[in-house]
């Protein structure tokens, strides 16, 4: 039995839609141009105030209003959940592998408050037995102490790491973790050049898939 943890945004959920919601509303108070979606999936990957960072480089917004700006992210992060949807497929895999017998976290750049709201909302909660959040401790990915630190507190055995962008690759990487890619999410490099183990692109292939790089791995 296995220990599994899953990246958040862009893996288990598609949220970019709200964050670009959150994002467009400080926008248009601060009477800026508003983002793409595209910009959005852009900005993502690195946590709330590197998403803050890029959002006001884009848009000529000065350094001194940084601290200001991320404050009403966060505080709207927990909120606007209403465009956020797991993947296809997620749930059932979820559950799939659980019944399987392998033991399932989740390490996430996205700050915790948000977190627990988003997996609250969509019932996300109970299948991840241990959550870290991009504000769990002073390092976030791609540092490889929050995954670590999330496959200790699942106890021992086999690991996987399952992340769909450049921060998770690396992060598996420096952790030594066999990394398995998700290949719809918000990656913007080509999937080749991404080090992984093997890569999938509907969850409904993921227990087997599992399966089969846990006898490769074992
Ligand atoms: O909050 C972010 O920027 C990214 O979140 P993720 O680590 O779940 O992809
Ligand atoms: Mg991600």
């Amino acid at each position: 039995m296995a220990r599994i943890v899953f990246d958040l945004d862009g893996t288990l959920i598609h949220s970019a839609p709200d964050i670009r919601t959150i994002a467009n509303s400080i926008l248009s108070e601060e009477r800026m141009e508003l983002i793409s979606l595209d910009e959005t999936i852009d900005f993502i990957g690195n946590g709330a105030s590197v998403f803050i960072e890029k959002m006001r480089a884009a848009r000529g917004i000065p350094d001194a209003d940084h601290d200001r700006l991320l404050t009403v992210f966060q505080d709207r992060y927990e909120t606007v959940l209403e465009l956020t949807a797991p993947y296809p497929n997620v749930r059932e895999s979820l559950a799939h592998l659980i019944v399987a017998g392998h033991r399932l976290g989740l390490c996430t750049n996205k700050p915790m408050r948000a977190t627990r709201a988003v997996l609250s909302h969509l019932s996300l909660t109970d299948p991840l037995s241990v959550v870290y959040g991009g504000d769990s401790l002073d390092k976030r990915k791609p540092d490889p102490a929050p995954l670590l630190a999330t496959l200790d507190d699942l106890g021992t055995g086999p690991c996987l790491y399952v992340g769909d962008s450049e921060v998770d690759a690396e992060t598996a990487d420096r952790a030594g973790v066999p990394f398995l890619l998700f290949t719809e999410g918000y990656r913007k490099t080509p999937a080749e050049d991404l080090p992984h183990l093997a890569r999938f692109s509907d969850f409904a292939e993921l227990p087997d898939l599992v399966q089969a790089q846990l006898e490769v791995i074992a």
